[in-house]
């Protein structure tokens, strides 16, 4: 409590008008609010407490890092967008470098490297650009869903390697050999392990003393570290074997020139040719071609398993679309991509909102880091601050969402046409500067996957021996995604 109170001291004399820190609750000696704040579901935590102290944002120390979380669209707007350049930083997360992440735009702290990648990124999945990847997600919906009829207890593996499949080939542009893919393939299947199982990015011990990294398991006793340990190999897996194939089929000249990847090791060759030092070098392609495949997949796959799991718990939804679908589009073909322009097919659209709504799949967003100090409505915001989004909090703020734990994509139509006229959530693709580059992709993806399925396919649940539905038990992972 003493240390706690001259840390407050400290902020005091860094905080020339005095404003006073966010509301926080009692912390302790040492850990700050470390032990205080749960390791599952800290989001429903902060929500709670939120509405205790009547404060959307709160203050929490881990050990010696100064925590902020947001916990209203409107806050979250104000600091992460408009106040975007002192927000758009990263803190450092150890956990991951301990994995063997390559150069990872998601956890890169604001810098010129940063901006780079950034710069990268955004403007290969802005919305006209990913047009030219409509064939391939429109492809491999089809064949996902054709796999799903001929073996339907596989479903969930099916609609994981569609979400795999574009990716990789969007990052990669390459064909596996049947080993490579087999190994890959692993790895895609465990890789939700890396990313749901390690906590709240960038809050484990680890990540606030990365001294520790370096020492024996024995002697640090950290479950976080002995799991990124062990389960680096994924992630560097998933990192090096499409990227020695694309590289591979560079060489010999046969690597699709519309890949993420063909122009940057094209002029990768050409200034080594001119012994010209460029902006990236081949661990920087690597590491962005390999973000857009692991940031990509596991998000899109997951999305769509909350959509399943969506229709067979609110089956009316499932029905009402198929028959949008059968009405507006007919039964003698299957739906494309151009079909989302359609004003009448708006619905199903408002479906894939709705996902993301009803379960956040990051419920605590990846954290910023504030660079310099602040203040927000009232309160001081430190230097250095790791900056959490609550998306679950906003997800479910009364004032804006209805019966916010429903399913129903009508709470976006207008009150005129029939719904609540509720806006549809940005938080779970964040905010600012760092907002997904790839969302515009994902929901492409999800929308096609789910479309096509429900014009083809029966989603319901089991029923046993004695007549009544099984209904599946859920259970959702607190880390990174879900
Ligand atoms: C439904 C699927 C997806 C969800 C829910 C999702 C969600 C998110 C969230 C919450 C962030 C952090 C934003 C912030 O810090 O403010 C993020 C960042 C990111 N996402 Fe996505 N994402 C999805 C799909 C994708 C796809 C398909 C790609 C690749 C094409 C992608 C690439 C990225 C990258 C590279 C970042 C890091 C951006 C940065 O740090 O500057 N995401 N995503």
């Amino acid at each position: 409590q003493r240390l706690f109170t001259a840390s407050r001291w400290y902020h005091k004399l860094h905080n020339p008008h005095s404003y006073p820190l966010p509301p926080s609750p009692p912390s302790q000696f040492f850990f700050g609010h470390t032990r205080v704040i749960p390791t599952r579901n800290p989001e429903k935590y902060y929500k709670k407490l939120s509405k205790k102290y009547n404060s959307d944002v709160l203050y929490f120390k881990q050990y010696r890092t100064p925590v902020i979380v947001l916990n209203s669209v409107k806050a979250a707007n104000e600091l992460l967008s408009k106040q975007g350049a002192n927000y758009s930083s990263r803190p450092r997360f150890v956990l991951f470098e301990v994995m063997g992440w390559g150069l990872t735009l998601t956890f890169m702290p604001w810098s010129p490297l940063f901006k780079t990648h950034r710069a990268l990124l955004q403007k290969s999945f802005t919305k006209s650009n990913i047009i030219q990847y409509q064939a391939l997600q429109e492809r491999s919906a089809r064949r996902a869903i054709l796999r799903i009829i001929n073996s339907p207890s596989d479903w969930s593996s099916h609609l994981r390697s569609f979400a795999s499949t574009i990716v990789q080939q969007i990052a990669f542009g390459v064909e596996l050999s049947h080993d490579e893919d087999a190994r890959v393939q692993r790895a895609t299947s465990l890789a939700n392990r890396v990313l749901a199982e390690g906590g709240s990015p960038g809050s484990t011990l680890i990540d606030n003393f990365p001294f520790l990294a370096k020492l024996p398991i024995w002697l640090v006793r950290s479950k976080a570290l002995e799991h990124a340990r062990n389960l680096g190999w994924i992630i560097r897996d998933l990192h090096d074997i499409p990227f020695a194939a694309s590289r591979r089929e560079f060489e010999a000249g046969t690597l699709r020139d519309d890949c993420f990847v063909s122009p940057l090791l094209e002029q990768f060759a050409e200034e080594k040719k001119q012994d010209k030092e460029g902006e990236l070098s081949i661990p920087d392609i690597n590491g962005a071609a390999a973000t857009i495949f692991i940031a990509g997949f596991d998000t899109t796959y997951t999305t769509l398993l909350v959509g399943i799991l969506a229709f067979l718990s609110h089956p009316p939804v499932f029905h009402k679309a198929r028959e949008i679908l059968e009405r507006v589009i007919g039964t003698a073909r299957l739906p494309s991509l151009s079909d989302r322009e359609n004003p009448e097919l708006r619905y199903l659209d408002y479906i894939v909102d709705e996902i993301s709504r009803w379960r956040p799949l990051s419920p605590l967003g990846v954290p910023h880091k504030s660079v310099e100090d602040d203040v927000y409505d009232g309160m001081f915001i430190p230097k250095g601050a790791t900056v959490y989004f609550n998306a679950w909090a906003m997800s479910r703020d009364e004032a804006t969402y209805r019966e916010p734990e429903r399913f129903c994509p009508e709470r976006y139509l207008e009150k005129g046409e029939g719904g609540w006229g509720e806006p549809v959530l940005q938080a779970p693709f964040g905010f600012g500067r760092r907002v997904c580059p790839g969302k515009y992709l994902a929901q492409a993806s999800v929308w096609i996957a789910l479309v096509t399925l429900i014009v083809t396919v029966d989603i319901s649940n089991l029923v046993g021996g004695d007549g009544e539905e099984i209904k599946p038990e859920v259970e959702f992972s607190s880390g990174l995604s879900r």
